[in-house]
């Protein structure tokens, strides 16, 4: 399978995000991700439904919602009803992770897991049947334009070989300080999904920054 792109709106310009999100729909990216924090979960809060709602009434392309919040199992089916696609909540934050995801299956929704930096895959064993994405940190959350951690080239391949062994088609999504440098290597070591921030929405082209990422051969 081809990889895909998802640029996170967490960069864009919340002046003008109607034009952003229509300048994605133009462009090659596959997802739109969106960075719910609170607050808690994360020492900083973005944004909740009704901006989700804005955007989901320009995006013509999937919404792939990374939660970074505390208790997701309370928002579940108002982030589905404001148009969210994927829904991936933190396995920290999930004291009863395997109901959260049957949760967010019975919205129609795909159901995701996000892993912190020091959070092993390993965890994941149990679950990973009922996971359609794993989306690895590769930042602390929290932020965007942060420094990549290298540490997160290794869990892409313990997470790649637990796939295997389990038999398990769910994707593997990279998350934070993802750029021309290490995408290539990101994939190599199994990635499919690459979302792009600051990299995407600070380039003097953005459409081609995202092209460019999308044509990244291995
Ligand atoms: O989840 C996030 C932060 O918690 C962002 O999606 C991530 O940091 C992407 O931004 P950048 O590409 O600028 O690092």
């Amino acid at each position: 399978m081809p990889h895909l792109i998802a640029p996170s709106v967490l960069a864009a310009n919340f002046g003008q995000l109607a034009q952003d999100v229509q300048m994605l729909n133009q462009s090659a990216a596959d997802w739109i991700h969106v960075d719910v924090m609170d607050g808690r979960f994360v020492p900083n809060i973005s944004f909740g439904f009704p901006v989700i709602e804005s955007i989901q009434k320009v995006a013509q392309k999937p919404m792939d919602v990374h939660l970074m919040i505390v208790e997701p199992e309370k928002y579940i089916e108002q982030f589905r009803a404001v148009g969210a696609d994927t829904i991936s909540v933190h396995l920290e934050a999930c004291p009863h992770l395997h109901r959260t995801l049957q949760q967010i299956k019975a919205t129609g929704a795909k159901a995701g897991v996000a892993l912190n930096p020091h959070t092993p895959v390993t965890l994941l064993a149990d679950v990973i049947q009922d996971i359609d994405v794993v989306c690895i940190m590769s930042v602390n959350p929290g932020f965007g334009g942060q420094k990549f951690i290298e540490h997160t080239y290794r869990k892409i391949e313990q997470l790649k070989a637990l796939l295997l062994e389990t038999g398990s088609d769910c994707l593997i999504e990279i998350d934070g300080g993802v750029n021309q440098q290490n995408a290539p290597k990101l994939l190599a070591a199994g990635a499919d999904v690459l979302v792009a921030g600051s990299f995407v929405f600070s380039s003097a082209n953005p459409v081609q920054t995202i092209q460019e990422l999308k044509t990244i051969k291995i």
